[in-house]
């Protein structure tokens, strides 16, 4: 049977970058993504904003919401020093096997840990099972309508601290509008859009930063 998208941005990662060189990686995925294959990576002009946001903060401890190809696991993952954790969740098991060979590929396996499962069962558990006091960082790449139900989840849960930063992509298009919403009114959060566009396209798409004032 035919491969899937996911297996064939894989084969491009395995035939065309270079083993345990992140750069390379990220690199060789953009370049297939824009030329041959469109995918839903968050992209070099997104991921731009975002290496800048993860540099800026130097996390020790990140969660990341939707895996997917593994892309923007690689691209965190990367500017980590030495010590600090990914965690991402992933719900889809044919995408968190071709995530788990990308970050392995890109020589991350060490800083970055995949956890198959939904967001939704897995927040409330991530204390007891991965030993996780607060989040500095978390990235929301995932099903844009579950954007505002796991952040409430993550308040509930006591996983955010003053000046957890969140990062969420897709708030123009797909769009996530009640989280739009709920992030700019709310006092709990201080929060900024970063207009950008849709990875590999002309068209309009941004991230939006909110810091939790706690
Ligand atoms: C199936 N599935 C498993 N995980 C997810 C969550 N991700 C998305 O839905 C997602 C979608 C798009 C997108 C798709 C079609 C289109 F025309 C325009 C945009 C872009 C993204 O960056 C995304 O993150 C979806
Ligand atoms: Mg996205």
């Amino acid at each position: 049977t035919r491969t899937t998208r996911p297996q064939r941005l894989l084969k491009a990662v395995q035939d065309r970058a270079i083993r345990g060189n992140p750069k390379s990686v990220i690199s060789v995925i953009d370049h297939y993504c824009r030329n041959q294959e469109w995918a839903m990576n968050v992209g070099d002009e997104k991921g731009f904003i975002l290496d800048s946001v993860v540099s800026e903060l130097n996390p020790q401890t990140v969660l990341e919401l939707g895996t997917y190809c593994g892309y923007s696991a690689v691209r965190i993952g990367r500017l980590l020093h030495s010590g600090a954790r990914l965690l991402t969740l992933e719900f889809n098991p044919d995408y968190a096997a071709v995530a788990r060979e990308v970050i392995s590929w890109a020589g991350l396996e060490n800083t970055v840990q995949l956890v198959e499962g939904a967001s939704g069962d897995w927040i409330p558990r991530l204390r007891e099972h991965f030993g996780i006091h607060t989040f500095d960082f978390i990235f929301l790449d995932h099903w844009k309508e579950g954007y505002l139900a796991d952040i409430k989840l993550l308040e509930e849960c006591r996983l955010l601290r003053k000046g957890t930063v969140l990062l969420a992509d897709n708030v123009v298009c797909p769009g996530a509008p009640d989280y739009l919403e709920y992030v700019r009114k709310s006092p709990l959060y201080d929060s900024r859009y970063f207009k950008s566009h849709l990875e590999y396209t002309k068209a309009e798409d941004g991230l939006e930063k909110s810091v939790y004032l706690g």
